[in-house]
This record gives structure tokens, C-alpha cells and sequence, in this order.
């Protein structure tokens, strides 16, 4: 599993995570929810091991995050970070030389099951392209972990569903690990095993999904709407 154990990060004046306190389960679906600023992206790059704690401690099945554990990370992060002169074939082949995770035969059945093309240049496809090549990216490692920031951010809803349908595709329950940031959770709910609700850099509420729809009598839109209306669990 994946914990954070009061884990404090500052920014200047601002704390994107104060105290955080929470467990990532491995083997299962974890959506990771929270409104803007409440230290999703912050803590997911903690994972990836792109930053560290200022105090408190992070572990990955009982590691520090390092170059060892970074090898079994695949994190898709929310800025565009595709180098624009690529072409998408381009950019894969970059991965392929850094990682040894990576599934060729993978990556081919993916290029064309969420309609892309190696050809296409980086710079000239759409949004919504640009969404799917960084996914077709990620999920072409074998990775046991994987870290998608906002996956659906700003995407119309049919290429969405492409998305929704390629996480859940090759997903091995037990051996792998998905952790989904998002603000929304309607189009995610169906997938989660896990939630962890974030809000001003703390884990305010976590627990099994089906648990708390059942404890609390509401699906998890609607509890995810109490929990940041009223601030109470
Ligand atoms: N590198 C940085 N420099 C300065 N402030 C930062 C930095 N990274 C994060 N912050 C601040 O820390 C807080 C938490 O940011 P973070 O990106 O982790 O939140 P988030 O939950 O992912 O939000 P969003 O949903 O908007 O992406 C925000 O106030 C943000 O402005």
C-alpha cells in the first residue's frame, strides 16, 4: 500500500498539504476527489517521487519513493507535458527507451483502439487527442502503479467514455494499482473501489466505496457534495 502519514508541504504561504494522513490500497481503483487546491496533484507527485515531503513521511510498500520505486510508477500528469514537435510514434519510442516496463504489442493495440495514429504530429491534433495519446502513454508500461491527474479534464463526454473504457481494459485487480484525481466523481463511480476526499490539504473522509454508499445511504456524488457543503462526515 501507499501511505502518507502526516505529510506537510508548503508552497511559500500556502500549505497544499497540511498533515495529510492516508492510505492508498495497492491492487484496487482509488478515486482521489477534491476541489481545486486541495493537494491531489501535490500528493500525486509525491508518489511519482517529483517532490517531497517538508515533513512527515510518504511510502510505497514500505519504501521511500526513489529511482527504485519510480521504475513501477507510470504517472499522467494534468499539464500537457507531450513535447510538441513529436510525432505520437515519436514520443513513444522516447518512452520506450526509459522504460523497461514498456508493452509494445500494448501500445499498438492501443494507438488504434482509441483511434490514433503513430503519424500524427503532437502539435497539430486536438485536446481531446492530445488526452488520449498522454493516456495511450501511460498505460502502454506495465506498471503497477499508476497515477492519472485529471484524466478527464475539459474533455467532451464520447471521448471520456474512450478514456473510462481504456483504464478499465487491461486493468489487473489485485496487481495493479490505479490512482484517479478528479474534481467530478459521476463518471468514475462506477469504476472506484476506493475513495479518498481531499479538502485544503487534508484527507477529510476515505474508506471503501461500497462501504460508504451503503453506510451512508447515498451514492458518492451525493456524498461527495455533503461532505463539501457542510464540511461534516
Ligand atoms: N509548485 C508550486 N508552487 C506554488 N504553489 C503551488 C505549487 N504546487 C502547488 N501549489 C499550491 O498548492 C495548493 C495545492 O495544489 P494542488 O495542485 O496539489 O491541488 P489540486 O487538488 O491538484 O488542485 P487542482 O484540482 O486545481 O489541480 C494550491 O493552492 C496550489 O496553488
Amino acid at each position: 500500500m501507499i501511505t502518507f502519514q502526516e505529510v506537510t508541504k508548503q508552497f511559500g504561504n500556502t500549505k497544499a498539504l497540511d498533515q495529510a494522513t492516508m492510505v492508498f490500497p495497492l491492487g484496487k481503483i482509488t478515486g482521489f476527489l477534491g476541489p481545486n487546491g486541495a493537494g491531489k496533484s501535490t500528493s500525486l507527485k509525491m508518489i511519482a517521487g517529483l517532490n517531497r515531503p517538508d515533513t512527515g513521511t510518504v511510502r510505497i510498500d514500505g519504501k521511500h519513493p526513489s529511482v527504485e520505486t519510480k521504475k513501477n510508477v507510470a504517472y499522467l500528469p494534468e499539464i500537457d507535458h507531450l513535447y510538441p514537435w513529436m510525432t505520437i510514434g515519436e514520443a513513444a519510442d522516447f518512452m520506450r527507451s526509459f522504460y523497461g516496463d514498456w508493452d509494445h504489442s500494448k501500445y499498438e493495440e492501443l494507438v488504434s483502439f482509441l483511434q490514433l495514429e503513430p503519424s500524427m504530429s503532437i502539435r497539430k491534433i486536438s485536446k481531446g487527442m492530445r488526452a488520449k495519446a498522454k493516456l495511450l502513454l501511460t498505460f502502454s508500461r506495465n506498471a503497477k502503479i499508476v497515477l492519472l491527474d485529471e484524466p478527464l479534464s475539459g474533455i467532451d463526454i464520447l471521448t471520456r467514455d474512450q478514456i473510462i473504457q481504456t483504464i478499465i481494459r487491461d486493468y489487473r485487480a489485485g496487481e495493479q494499482s490505479i490512482i484517479i484525481s478528479t474534481h467530478e466523481i459521476q463518471e468514475i463511480e462506477g469504476l472506484i473501489d476506493e475513495v479518498i476526499f481531499m479538502d485544503r490539504g487534508k484527507a477529510v473522509l476515505q474508506g471503501d466505496a461500497e462501504d460508504l454508499r451503503s453506510e451512508r445511504n447515498m451514492s458518492l456524488v451525493e456524498l461527495m457534495k455533503e461532505v463539501y457543503r457542510h464540511g461534516n462526515f
